[in-house]
């Protein structure tokens, strides 16, 4: 149950090049907390009969955020990142891309609905920690079958609730993401976690080594048909796929196999020699944590790979075949976190409202000649899709299985699946 820092700090290991300048901690949203700040007496016994702030976000700016805690109780390190989805945070809990991160849902009501069996989007939960509002005093839902707290504390996750999340919001958005502690633990102070939070870095570390699966599998789940789209001109042929799981969300297996594929999952490491040996009509290149150039094995195996398959990627995937292809990734100031973001498709001008996770971008300027920009963030303007027809390639920078999210960008596996069936005539 408890997250212990030491713990958090192996996992992803510090980096040891930030300075750590000392600096005045203040305090936000603290409303005559006590001390102890917990409701227990030193006896044990409750003093108050509701719930008292007893937890501290302290970020790497100097601000401490006191809350409540729900979940696990411990410390924990991340990098704070907010989402401005409306629902669907169970599906965001179980994306691994956001491992060693804080999800800030800015949407303020969460957990109403509970969780379920059914909108998992990995077998396990792997960000550091969720930052919320107002958690939901009641929970109702008929596939409900626990509460969010329940849930949490049974993986091992942290949460907090009652902390100012627009506030937070809107110093990320001026100073960029900042990485944070968060902490249940009394005897820690105000200075420790800050330190922690200074010296703690997630530039330039794998994430995806501790995501991904350890062997290959098969996956064979479709969508479920009360959920399933009218896939028009639904395709009747078989395709094989190879899907690198650099921290795969399932419903990008899900939405292949109801295109008509086949799909063996493989770790990151999988060697591109063994995946050429299977023959697949297409490879995937997933969703995953991180920083691409912290992966260099990853843009080899993609390198060794692009020109011989129809290959697709997706975000993490989409960043890897940029690198690949010779260009340069770079960090955002805050990323996009959310289900509303507005992209153009620049092929045919239709504007999808997409589903996306990420830190990172491909700069386009640094891609070689023949690399088509086929869609834009309408945000900011960068780089959301790219095509190298010459070498059966497309990306996404964003999600097209949404979950959560719109489902506008659906149609993109069938592009993929139409890439195979014209190398499969060709050949
Ligand atoms: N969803 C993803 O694949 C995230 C990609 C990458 N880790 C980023 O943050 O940019």
């Amino acid at each position: 149950m408890n997250c212990a820092l030491g713990m958090a700090v192996t996992q992803f290991p510090p980096c040891f090049t930030l300075n750590t300048p000392k600096v005045r901690l203040f305090t936000v949203n603290c409303q005559s907390v006590s001390p102890a700040a917990s409701g227990m007496s030193s006896t044990g016994l409750v003093e108050k009969p509701w719930k008292v702030s007893d937890a501290r976000l302290v970020l790497e700016d100097g601000s401490v955020w006191r809350a409540k805690s729900f979940g696990a109780s411990g410390t924990q390190v991340g990098e704070v990142v907010f989402n401005t989805s409306l629902t669907g945070y169970q599906e965001i809990l179980t994306d691994p891309s956001y491992a060693g991160q804080f999800v800030l849902m800015t949407n303020p009501h969460i957990g109403n609905t509970g969780v379920n069996f059914d909108d998992e989007e990995s077998k396990q939960c792997f960000l550091a920690g969720l930052v919320i509002r107002s958690l939901s005093i009641s929970t109702s839902n008929w596939r409900c079958t626990e509460t969010l707290g329940e849930y949490l504390a049974s993986r091992n996750i942290m949460g907090i609730y009652d902390v100012d999340t627009r506030a937070i919001t809107r110093r990320l958005r001026e100073d960029g993401s900042l990485i944070g502690v968060l902490s249940t633990e009394e005897s820690k102070t105000d200075d420790e976690l800050l330190k922690v939070s200074r010296t703690w870095d997630i530039v330039g570390v794998d994430l995806i080594s501790g995501v991904t699966c350890k062997a290959p599998y098969e996956w064979v789940d479709r969508t479920g048909s009360e959920w399933e789209f009218n896939l028009n001109g639904r395709n009747e042929e078989t395709f094989q796929v190879v899907a690198y799981d650099f921290g795969i969300k399932h419903n990008i297996l899900r939405r292949l196999a109801s295109y008509g594929c086949k799909i063996t999952v493989v770790p990151s490491t999988w060697p591109a020699s063994e995946t050429l040996k299977m023959k697949p009509d297409g490879v995937l290149f997933s969703n995953g944590p991180g920083d691409p150039s912290a992966v260099p094995y990853a843009v080899e195996a993609v390198k060794e790979i692009i020109g011989k398959v129809p290959v697709f990627g997706i975000c993490m995937g989409h960043q890897l075949l940029g690198q690949a292809l010779g260009g340069k990734t770079f960090k955002m100031k805050f990323g996009h976190h959310g289900g509303n973001h507005p992209v153009r498709n620049i092929r045919n001008g239709r504007v999808e409202i997409s589903a996306q996770n990420h830190n990172y971008a491909v700069d386009p300027e640094s891609l070689p000649e023949g690399v088509e920009v086929t869609h834009v963030n309408l945000n900011d303007g960068s780089c959301a899709g790219l095509a190298f027809p010459q070498q059966k390639l497309m990306s996404l920078q964003y999600h097209p299985e949404a979950s959560p999210g719109p489902h506008d960008s659906d149609l993109v596996f069938g592009e993929f699946i139409e890439l195979m069936k014209q190398e499969r005539q060709r050949t």
